[in-house]
């Protein structure tokens, strides 16, 4: 299926989770038999095509993706947590969502210094998620070049702040007018 293809499969849900946002869900994309399984096999190529050494991926719907990235180019996966969810000692980053706040916590013994890290998230929004990952990999020692997003939300500037901070975007597909 090509990314168009794929576009098709997203469902869009008018305020949700409040008022205003036009919430872009993968739900229905993962569910079709043939969406998870071609999404994975472009966002894997792209991933490839970046000197992948391992690959991250935020918590919750990063991880659905990016493991399954990692498992195609046999790599090791990196889970970026949500807080209290790591058992051992933690680095941690606050940072602003679209909607709230929230905070990621990595294991720094996950990355090896220097590795090629490449970072897989669902959907790109304000950024704040994907730099916070970026910043918190980059402190663990990881080389952080390339960020890659099945949807991005052009309108919300997130895919410039990454590129700001010297992290390379590429997308899937993009939602404008959010
Ligand atoms: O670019 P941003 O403005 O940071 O927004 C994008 C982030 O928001 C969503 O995650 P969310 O925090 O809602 O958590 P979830 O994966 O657990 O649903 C999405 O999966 C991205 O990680
Ligand atoms: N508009 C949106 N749709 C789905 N997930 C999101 N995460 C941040 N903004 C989002």
């Amino acid at each position: 299926m090509t990314p168009n293809e794929l576009k098709s499969l997203i469902r869009t849900v008018p305020d949700f989770p409040e008022a205003g946002i036009q919430f872009r869900d993968i739900t229905t994309l993962i569910g079709h038999p043939l969406g998870l399984a071609a999404t994975v096999r472009h966002l894997a190529e792209r991933a490839k095509a970046c000197g992948a050494e391992a690959i991250a991926g935020m918590e919750a719907r990063g991880f659905i993706f990016g493991a399954a990235v990692a498992v195609e180019l046999e790599l090791g996966f990196i889970p970026v947590r949500k807080p209290g969810k790591l058992p051992i000692e933690i680095i941690g980053i606050d940072y602003a969502l679209e909607y709230g706040t929230d905070r990621l916590e990595i294991d720094p013994g996950a990355i090896q210094h220097g590795q090629t890290v490449v970072i897989v998230d669902d959907l790109i929004a304000t950024g704040g998620t994907a730099l916070a990952a970026a910043q918190l990999l980059r402190q663990a020692g990881a080389t952080i070049d390339d960020a890659l997003f099945v949807i991005d939300l052009p309108d919300l500037g997130g895919a410039q702040r990454l590129r700001d901070a010297s992290v390379e975007v590429s997308t899937l597909m993009e939602f404008e007018g959010d």
